[in-house]
């Protein structure tokens, strides 16, 4: 059965942003995430090795996978052919509503402002990245966004913790939220895929 981006979002307490250095790091990277039990994973085309490490983290098992950081619209076909089963962006153009439409890839869009949300709405999209999360506002804009406009759900991201993220997942209005944090760049370079497991688990415990 596939799943909605609603069920990839309540399946996750935390997604991990991802962003792959070295495409050798993708499947041990993946395999110990889903070894802690964070399943959800977003990894981000910043680098240039993000196509290639969903195609491999789409073949292990247990892991759902995403592709972060679209901002054009000719990545999402691309990314679904390699895998991706949903979609992450800072923010929401035209362009980005179209090729979600003509992919068939969901997408989860960045939104920071009420209008935002608004036009987010208005252009089909109920889930929602409130990004930057926490110089957005955090906890207090995600309450009070939800006073007028209660039928969006949403995946904080950006500046969140494993320390602050329980007051994150306490809202309401959230379903899960998004960090850099359990991959650190330097756990991941010395290929410390214990620690990785780890902060996965204890991510995963919060919910
Ligand atoms: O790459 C993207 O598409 C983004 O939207 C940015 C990421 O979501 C944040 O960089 C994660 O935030 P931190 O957990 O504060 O590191």
């Amino acid at each position: 059965m596939t799943m909605t981006l609603l069920d990839i979002m309540r399946s996750a307490s935390v997604i991990p942003v991802i962003a792959i250095d070295d495409p050798e790091h993708a499947v041990p990277l993946a395999q110990a995430l889903v070894a802690g039990g964070i399943r959800v994973l977003e990894v981000t085309l910043r680098t240039e090795h993000g196509l290639g490490a969903i195609r491999a983290m789409a073949q292990v098992p247990g892991a759902i996978v995403g592709v972060g950081t679209l901002t054009q619209g000719d990545e999402f076909a691309a990314a679904r052919d390699a895998g991706a089963v949903f979609g992450v962006s800072p923010g929401l153009t035209p362009a980005l509503i179209e090729a979600s439409r003509k992919s068939g890839l969901p997408l989860l869009p960045g939104v920071m402002t009420p209008s935002e949300v608004m036009a987010a709405r208005e252009a089909g999209f109920r889930q929602l990245k409130l990004f930057p999360a926490v110089p957005a506002g955090g906890v207090g804009m995600l309450n009070a966004i939800g006073g007028p406009l209660p039928d969006v759900t949403f995946c904080p991201t950006g500046g969140i913790s494993i320390d602050t993220a329980p007051q994150f997942l306490a809202c309401k209005n959230v379903a899960c939220v998004g960090g850099s944090w359990l991959t650190p760049k330097d756990a991941i370079k010395a290929g410390n895929w214990a620690l990785i497991t780890e902060l996965a688990r204890a991510a995963a415990a919060l919910r």
